[in-house]
């Protein structure tokens, strides 16, 4: 299903999906995502062509305002979730996330995505893990993404987006939708975790993950005025056609109106779906949908995009 198509026609309860990597790695997580009532669509956890432990644990920690993790692209491997799409009917649009450990995988997984006939799904390509150790991302080397895209889109023809990490430099907004330009994306989705912070124990003195010394990508509340000026930054810059799924920080209704704002088609739940569980979802559309009542918005497209900025 093209996600764009489906996102034209999106009314608010449709607007909600989990972000990658949160209740969507086993058959069991992701059946329960699929019979979620509420949320409009749902992603997979970014896969590699073979299942993956991951990094060693303790690899998530809750934090007062976020989360950190290393999980270290934890996934039970591509064939796996080709398994899951064939034998279970799609009640909403699934979402199908590749993260290779290297150029090569990526285009090994892509090929087969493209060669199967069976496959007409939505997939993003993730160019933003922080945490497979010796594994850089992609998509802060503007020439690295831009040549793997064009390779990609030279026999990719399906519908595609990308994962992005967070920028923080006005000029990398300008530097990354100059080369997201030249491609025929369905979307781009902003933003995966902030990359390499670090937590610590202060009574023990000691890092709160195991992998990496301690690093690990940052999400929840914290990451959200990041989050918003990312998909802020990409709207005003990227082609129309080019949608904005706007991941990072969403808590409540009001986040989430945030990030409509800044321009974002649909938004996806992070940290807080993992910390409050599927429930999320109807309070977040419940709290949103309140606040549309109150400013007399009908649809989506009343606000999104229509941030004012001060003269
Ligand atoms: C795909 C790996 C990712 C991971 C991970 O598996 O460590 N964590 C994130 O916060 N974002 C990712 O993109």
């Amino acid at each position: 299903v093209d996600l764009s198509a489906q996102i034209a026609n999106m009314s608010v309860k449709n607007l909600f999906l989990n972000a990658s990597g949160i209740h969507c790695q086993t058959e069991e997580e992701l059946d329960e995502l699929m019979n979620e009532p509420v949320s409009g669509a749902m992603v997979t956890k970014s896969m590699t062509p073979k299942s993956r432990f991951g990094n060693p644990l303790p690899r998530y920690y809750r934090l007062a305002n976020g989360s950190i993790n290393s999980m270290g692209l934890p996934n039970q491997g591509f064939d796996y979730y080709m398994d899951y799409l064939k034998n279970h009917d799609q009640k909403k649009p699934i979402i199908v996330s590749v993260a290779g450990m290297s150029k090569e995988e990526d285009l090994e997984m892509l090929h087969q995505l493209q060669d199967n006939d069976g496959y007409q799904g939505l997939t993003e390509l993730n160019l933003s893990c922080p945490n497979v150790i010796g594994k850089p991302q992609m998509a802060y080397d503007f020439e690295a993404a831009d040549d793997l895209l064009h390779e990609v889109f030279s026999f990719y023809k399906k519908p595609l987006g990308i994962k992005l990490p967070p920028y923080f430099d006005l000029v990398h907004f300008d530097m990354i939708a100059e080369v997201l330009n030249k491609y025929p994306l369905s979307h781009v989705n902003t933003i995966n975790s902030v990359g390499n912070g670090l937590w610590i124990d202060t009574n023990s003195e000691t890092v709160v993950l195991k992998p990496k010394g301690g690093f690990g990508g940052v999400g929840g509340s914290m990451v959200l005025p990041t989050a918003l000026g990312n998909v802020r930054g990409l709207r005003q810059r990227l082609n129309d056609d080019i949608k904005i799924i706007g991941t990072g920080g969403v808590t409540n209704g009001g986040d989430a109106f945030a990030h409509i704002l800044c321009g974002a088609e649909m938004v996806s739940i992070g940290t807080q779906l993992y910390e409050e569980g599927l429930t999320t979802f109807e309070r977040v559309t419940k709290e949103l949908t309140d606040i549309m009542e109150a400013k007399g918005y009908k649809s989506l497209d009343d606000f999104r995009g229509k941030l004012k900025v001060i003269e």
